[in-house]
């Protein structure tokens, strides 16, 4: 697959899922390296490099797996003396990033398949791998759980989700979305996925998330955050906002129906932003952590100082846009 359709993939959402998008992206900057001749001017292909980058960070706006991933593959990319040894930096750094993020899928697994109990009834939302990958591992470990899960509206990746627990033999209930508070007395807690993480603990998630939180905390029932720590958003630690995707209206709305409404607006963001309060846990690669403690993360895991923030990072989602 070319960058572009990797792209476009993104875009289109048949590469989903904040996690795989950052590995897909990185992936596609590997491959497309391979595809530039080689000339020996250093400058000419990190420029290209830079290019194939900024199309990959203009296809979804939230993720911050995204940035995150790319700059993590890219950023000594930029310093390499020779044309070599920037291709050589490139292929490691990508294979690295996604060796590591596997790794992080499975640690996250096993640390909070620990805080499902025996009998429990777990409900998650939307389809987030590391999620999933708690509720697989304690069913692996022999532990007798039920999942709850939404639909989604309106890309419908409930279905995705059921489709995995049902192969994987988890007895599941699925609702519509404005289900959730009805749902909430009957489960024991909640487990979901990240786009992106503040530096104040915030949560950014598949819209519905917040109210699913907020219901959790009526009802006292515990909210688990699994996100890998390249979710972690560092450019919020200079104010930075999270840009919150809004999509095309017909995924909502059909425009033959749309066109007969003219007083009807849509709006379709598809994701919302969890407040820390409303979140007990969030479990990283690197342990468990209280969601008021995602500075440290930024700082110790991440590693990335504040001046290089301001130098590139904050340049970084400025590039070339999609279409
Ligand atoms: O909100 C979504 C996916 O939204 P979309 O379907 O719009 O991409 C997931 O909960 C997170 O990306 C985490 O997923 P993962 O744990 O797999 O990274």
């Amino acid at each position: 697959m070319t960058l572009l359709q990797t792209a476009e993939q993104i875009q289109t959402m048949q590469i989903r899922g904040a996690g795989k998008i950052a590995r897909e992206a990185v992936a596609a900057l590997r491959d497309h390296a391979e595809t530039l001749p080689r000339t020996g001017d250093v400058a000419a292909f990190i420029r290209e490099m830079e290019h194939a980058a900024s199309i990959l960070l203009g296809t979804r706006p939230t993720a911050v797996s995204l940035p995150n991933a790319i700059q993590m593959v890219m950023r000594d990319v930029r310093t390499a003396r020779t044309e070599e040894a920037a291709r050589r930096i490139l292929r490691e750094k990508a294979d690295a990033f996604i060796w590591s993020s596997r790794t992080a899928l499975d640690r996250i697994a096993a640390m909070g398949a620990n805080h499902i109990p025996d009998g429990s009834i777990v409900m998650t939302h939307c389809n987030s791998k590391a999620a999933l990958g708690c509720i697989l591992e304690a069913k692996r470990q022999g532990k007798d759980i039920e999942v709850y899960a939404t639909e989604v509206r309106p890309w419908n990746q409930g279905r995705l989700t059921i489709k995995t627990l049902n192969d994987n033999e988890i007895p599941t209930t699925y609702f519509v979305d404005s289900a959730v508070r009805s749902m909430m007395k009957e489960i024991d807690l909640v487990i979901v996925g990240a786009d992106a993480i503040t530096v104040n603990g915030a949560v950014v998630n598949k819209i519905g998330t917040s109210q699913i939180a907020l219901c959790a905390n009526e009802a006292r029932k515990n909210v688990i955050v699994t996100a890998e720590t390249y979710k972690f958003a560092p450019r919020t630690i200079l104010g930075e906002l999270i840009q919150i995707e809004e999509r095309a209206q017909n995924e909502v709305l059909p425009d033959d129906i749309a066109a007969t409404l003219p007083f009807v607006r849509v709006k379709n963001p598809v994701f919302d932003v969890t407040p820390a309060d409303y979140i007990d846990m969030i479990i990283t690669e690197a342990g468990a952590l209280p969601p008021h403690l995602a500075y440290t993360i930024m700082r110790e895991y991440l590693g990335w100082g504040l001046d290089e923030l301001q130098n590139q990072f904050l340049g970084a989602r400025t590039g070339t846009e999609f279409r």
